[in-house]
């Protein structure tokens, strides 16, 4: 199957509260965005990559995918108000019989980890990245009071990349504007159609940069990558 990419970085940064927009801050010797976008480059599977910026910084992310030799990417188009609205806008620019999600704040993903949902969506139809959930998770099932414990075994906390088969995705976000429906991820997009996505076991440092204790944490697995992988 030939696969490409999404990419969003239309997102506010609201909960970094940084003066610049988090696909533009430095990590280690380069803005984030270009470490996301050198996973891509560098995983064989992947031909192709849309990139999806905040509305007027185009050429901002032109040029850093210049810098840094992103040849894959293809387009860079308009995000939307929500993730959801980003991701459809990125899949409509998009050619390709396969597609992976992904979020431009999670820097740290392999080639191997994009490779890994690739291949188990083309033996399931739909896959994406997911660790265990470390804490005992709680239900606020009344205002101010902790009332349920779901079972921590079959917990998962989600990643990107998402993999699918691009005319479904494309099928379960049209039916998910049609009934009002939001989602914080596109694997929720295919359970609303009764789908299965098969999980591949990630890494808890494929973290995203959500707030600003995150940024020096990544620092810090990328210093030691580099030192254990130096190319
Ligand atoms: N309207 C949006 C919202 C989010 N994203 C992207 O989706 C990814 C995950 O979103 P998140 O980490 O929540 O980023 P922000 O929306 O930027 O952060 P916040 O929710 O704190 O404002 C990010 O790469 C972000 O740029 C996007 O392309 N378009
Ligand atoms: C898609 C996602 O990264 C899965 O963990 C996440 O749901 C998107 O982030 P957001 O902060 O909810 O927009």
């Amino acid at each position: 199957m030939d696969w490409g990419a999404v990419i969003v970085a239309a997102g506010r940064g609201t909960r970094m509260g940084s003066a610049d927009n988090k696909p533009y801050l430095p990590l280690g010797d380069r803005p984030v965005l270009a470490h996301t976008l050198e996973a891509f480059e560098r995983c064989a599977a992947v031909s192709s990559v849309v990139l999806v910026v905040a509305p007027g910084e185009e050429g901002r992310a032109k040029a850093v995918a210049s810098e840094f030799g992103a040849r894959k990417v293809r387009a860079i188009v308009p995000g939307g108000t929500e993730r959801q609205d980003s991701v459809y806008a990125g899949l409509d620019a998009l050619a390709t019989q396969g597609v992976l999600v992904h979020d431009a704040a999670r820097p740290l993903v392999t080639p191997e980890q994009i490779e890994a949902c690739c291949r188990e969506a083309e033996r399931h139809g739909s896959a994406a990245l997911a660790v265990p959930v470390k804490d005992t998770i709680k239900i606020e099932g009344e205002k101010g009071f902790m009332t349920a414990t779901p079972d921590r075994s079959a917990l998962w906390s989600v990643q990107t990349p998402q993999a699918f088969g691009r005319e479904e995705l494309m099928r379960a976000h049209r039916l998910a504007k049609e009934e009002g429906a939001f989602a914080t991820d596109d694997t929720m997009l295919l359970e609303r159609l009764g789908r299965k996505v098969a999980i591949v076991p990630g890494d808890y440092r494929n973290l995203k940069i959500t707030t600003p204790e995150d940024l020096p944490v990544a620092e810090l697995f990328l210093a030691r990558r580099r030192r254990e992988e130096p190319n």
